[in-house]
């Protein structure tokens, strides 16, 4: 995809004075804990695409030593499974994303699905063959149990919710196969913390990981890493409106927007490249912003103004904060006597594929996973756009799934 130079010429609207924050209202059906889902019953693309379904998964004993009494997983499928159960794929989303993968916007998902172009009837992963799987992660707000869900008290967790790390949210999407009555994957697949996911899925149940793919990720978050997350957790825990994450119940309905908004931009500038903020930006002020002493902001504060604003609508920030958090704690190699005797256990046939412009997670720590896992293939994408490149460059990435799967 070529670099734009296209500046938005719109202001924005002014933030809400009251938050609308997003918190998990499962309405559909449940799923028992160990009842499988018959295949005949996924929902078909289509048919409801705002439909997520949700599985009780019991109780989870958290590596950190907490345990959540329940836990629901948000999810939402594609496909049908085979009678033998062969072809169902796992996709797992990144920090903000969502079980909605691909499919129309829709109740309850106000954007297209954010993988559309990888995954659908005709795509790279063609859910006319596969049957594919995407969860709401553990900690997260769409859904899946998290910070903004009932603790047993019946009032939300909100800064209660225990620190939960990327084992824990494998162990309840490992809980969820179960539930689903898949005992092994075709492919495991996801980028960025999806990608951590996807690892730990390796490591952590290599019985049911037939092929996996790492995108945009790494096998150990690195001292950088932990840094530009320590700085978004403070802007958060820094906002007043967050008051050490009880603010569900706050008598003036304010939410920690501007701290989440801050992260955001944070995290942004680190999911996109110096050139393209260069060669896009530039020092080129905001249309109709005075910005020598004129108090108005160049074009790339309003680019990152709009992206943490619309953040701040869609997100909760304990949900920000907890899965932040458990980026912070992923480490292949703890207690398996370091990250490349870990990734040597893998043995999964493996899919590598690092964007030649990400900045955040860098090409030489997917070459650090490739190098490490004993039946790995490395891919490069060329981009201008940075990390964001897994979710840009369809057009390169959807090839490389493609030919990765027919070795299936
Ligand atoms: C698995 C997952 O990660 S799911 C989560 C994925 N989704 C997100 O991360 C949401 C945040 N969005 C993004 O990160 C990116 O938009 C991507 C990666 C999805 C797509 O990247 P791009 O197509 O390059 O979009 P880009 O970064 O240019 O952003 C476009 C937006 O910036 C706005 N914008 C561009 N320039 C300016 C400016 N000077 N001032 C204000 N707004 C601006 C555009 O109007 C557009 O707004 P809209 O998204 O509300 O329509
Ligand atoms: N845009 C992605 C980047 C993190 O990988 C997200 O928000 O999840």
């Amino acid at each position: 995809m070529p670099l734009e130079r296209e500046i938005s010429r719109g202001r924005l609207p002014a933030a809400p004075a009251t938050g609308t924050l997003p918190t998990p209202s499962p309405s559909s059906p449940r799923v028992r804990p160990g009842v499988p889902v018959p295949a005949s019953s996924a929902w078909r693309e289509g048919d409801d695409p705002g439909r997520r379904r949700f599985a009780d998964v019991g109780p989870l004993d958290l590596e950190a030593g907490d345990r959540l009494p329940a836990v629901t997983m948000a999810y939402e499928t594609w496909g049908t499974l085979d009678p033998d159960g062969a072809n169902a794929v796992l996709v797992l989303h990144a920090l903000t994303g969502d079980s909605h993968v691909t499919g129309p916007a829709a109740p309850g998902h106000r954007t297209a699905g954010w993988w559309q172009d990888l995954v659908g009837p005709g795509a790279p992963i063609d859910t006319d063959r596969w049957y594919v799987v995407a969860p709401n992660v553990l900690g997260g707000c769409q859904g899946t149990t998290g910070p903004a869900s009932d603790a047993p008290d019946g009032r939300p967790w909100g800064g209660r919710f225990p620190y939960v790390t990327v084992r824990d949210q494998v162990a309840a999407e490992i809980a969820l196969a179960d539930v689903l009555g898949v005992d092994s994957w075709a492919l495991v697949v996801g980028a960025s913390m999806g990608g951590m996911r996807v690892l730990e899925w390796g490591a952590m149940a290599p019985d049911r990981v037939r092929a996996l793919a790492a995108i945009a990720t790494t096998a150990q978050t690195s001292g950088e890493q932990i840094a530009w997350a320590h700085t978004q957790l403070a802007a958060i825990r820094a906002d007043a409106h967050f008051a050490g994450g009880h603010y569900y119940d706050a008598a003036d309905g304010e939410g920690p927007h501007v701290g989440l908004g801050i992260a955001r931009q944070i995290a942004h500038t680190t999911y996109r490249s110096t050139r393209e903020l260069d060669e896009r930006f530039g020092r080129i002020p905001q249309h109709g912003e005075q910005t020598l002493g004129g108090g108005g902001r160049f074009a790339v504060q309003s680019y990152l103004d709009h992206h943490g604003d619309k953040l701040a609508r869609r997100f909760d920030a304990n949900s920000y904060v907890a899965l932040t958090e458990s980026i912070l704690s992923h480490d292949l190699g703890r207690d398996r006597g370091g990250v490349e005797p870990a990734l040597a256990e893998i043995t999964a046939r493996s899919l590598v594929v690092a964007v030649d412009s990400d900045r955040l997670y860098l090409p030489s720590q997917s070459e650090r996973i490739a190098a490490g896992i004993p039946d790995a293939t490395l891919r490069t994408i060329h981009s201008d756009f940075g990390h964001d490149g897994f979710l840009i460059e369809a057009d390169q990435l959807g090839p490389i799934v493609t030919e990765f799967l027919a070795g299936a």
